[in-house]
C-alpha cells in the first residue's frame, strides 16, 4: 500500500481557501458551468449549464461525439480555464492550479526525454516544491505500482509507449493528488496494451480509490472502468444523461463479455450515435454568439 505523502503545512492560508475535510461534501462539485471560446470576435458557447458532483472515491468517466467539450470540461476543473458562468469547487474550494491538489494524465504522455523514469516520476513532486528525502522513496513506490520496477534508470525511448503511459501515470500518482483527471491516456495505445492498462488502471485505483474523471470515446472501456458515466450532448455541451453502472467489482476483461455490460454500451451509443454521426460532417452548427 502506498504511504500518503506528508503534505506540507499550509501556513498562512486563507481560511476560505483552505480546503474542507474529507466527507464534508462531494469532492468535486461543478455549479451550473458555461465555458466558451472566444475566436476572430465570435464567442462560441461550449459548455452551457454543466451541474455534476463526484463524490470522494468515485471512478467517473465522461463520453460524447468529438467536440461536444469533454477536454474543455477537464481543463475548466483542473483550473486552466475560467469559467464564464457557474462554478468549480474541489474539496469545497474553487479550482486553481495553484493548489497543486490535481494531476493530469493526457493522451500523449508528456515525459522529458533527457530524464529517467525515476527523474520524470519525481518531476511532479519536485515542481510542486516538495523535494525531500522521502522523494525519492515515493516515486520508486509508484513505479512499483504502475509495474515497472527494473526500470527506474531507463529514459523514455528505450519504453513502449505503454510502459511510457504507465510512466505518466505513476508521475501523476506520486503527487498523491485529490482527483486524479485523465484525458483520453489509452488513446494512443494499441488495442491489445490500451485492454490490459485498462485492468491495471482498475487495480491500482481499488489500491488507492483517488478520484477520477476519465474522458474516453471508447465506450467499453467507459462501462468497464467507472461508477457512473456522463454522457453529454454537444453544441453547446452538456449533460444528457449520467448512468450509474451497476455491475459489481472487481471488473475484468471477462466483464465485458456479460450481457449487461453490452446492455449498458447499447444504451450509450443510442445516446449518442446520431450526434457522433454529425461530428463527422464538417460544418456542423454550431451555437455562436458574436461579440458576445
Ligand atoms: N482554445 C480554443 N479556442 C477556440 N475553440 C476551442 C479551443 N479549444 C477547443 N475549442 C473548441 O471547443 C469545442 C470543444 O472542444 P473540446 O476539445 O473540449 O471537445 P472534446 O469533446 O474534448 O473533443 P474530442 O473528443 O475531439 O477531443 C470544439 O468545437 C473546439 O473546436
Amino acid at each position: 500500500m502506498l504511504r500518503p505523502f506528508r503534505r506540507r503545512p499550509a501556513g498562512g492560508q486563507n481560511p476560505i481557501d483552505a480546503p474542507l475535510p474529507p466527507g464534508t461534501s462531494p469532492l468535486l462539485e461543478i455549479d451550473g458551468l458555461s465555458v466558451g471560446y472566444e475566436v476572430g470576435g465570435a464567442f462560441t458557447t461550449v459548455l452551457d449549464g454543466v451541474s455534476l458532483t463526484v463524490e470522494d472515491g468515485e471512478f467517473v468517466c465522461v463520453v460524447g461525439a468529438s467536440g461536444c467539450g469533454k477536454t474543455t470540461l477537464l481543463k475548466t476543473i483542473d483550473g486552466l480555464i475560467a469559467p464564464s458562468a457557474g462554478e468549480v469547487r474541489v474539496s469545497g474550494r474553487t479550482a486553481h492550479p495553484r493548489h497543486g491538489d490535481m494531476a493530469v494524465v493526457f493522451q500523449q504522455d508528456s515525459l522529458y526525454p533527457w530524464r529517467t523514469v525515476l527523474a520524470n516520476v519525481r518531476f511532479g513532486l519536485d515542481v510542486r516544491g516538495r523535494r525531500s528525502a522521502e522523494t525519492d522513496a515515493r516515486s520508486r513506490e509508484c513505479i512499483e505500482l504502475v509495474g515497472l520496477r527494473g526500470f527506474e534508470n531507463h529514459y523514455p525511448h528505450q519504453l513502449s509507449g505503454g510502459m511510457r503511459q504507465r510512466v505518466n501515470l505513476a508521475r501523476a500518482l506520486a503527487v498523491d493528488p485529490t482527483l486524479l483527471l485523465m484525458d483520453e491516456p489509452f488513446a494512443a495505445l494499441d488495442a491489445q496494451t490500451r485492454e490490459v492498462m485498462q485492468t491495471e488502471l482498475l487495480d491500482i485505483w481499488t489500491k488507492q480509490r483517488k478520484t477520477v474523471v476519465f474522458i474516453t470515446h471508447q465506450l467499453d472501456e467507459a462501462v468497464l472502468l467507472a461508477d457512473r458515466v456522463i454522457v453529454m450532448a454537444a453544441h453547446p455541451g452538456r449533460i444528457r444523461e449520467e448512468i450509474r453502472i451497476d455491475i459489481p467489482r472487481p471488473r475484468d476483461l471477462h466483464t465485458k463479455r456479460g450481457e449487461r455490460f453490452t446492455a449498458y454500451v447499447d444504451h450509450i451509443w443510442n445516446l449518442i450515435e446520431e450526434e457522433v454521426r454529425r461530428s463527422l460532417i464538417p460544418g456542423t452548427a454550431q451555437e455562436t454568439r458574436t461579440g458576445a
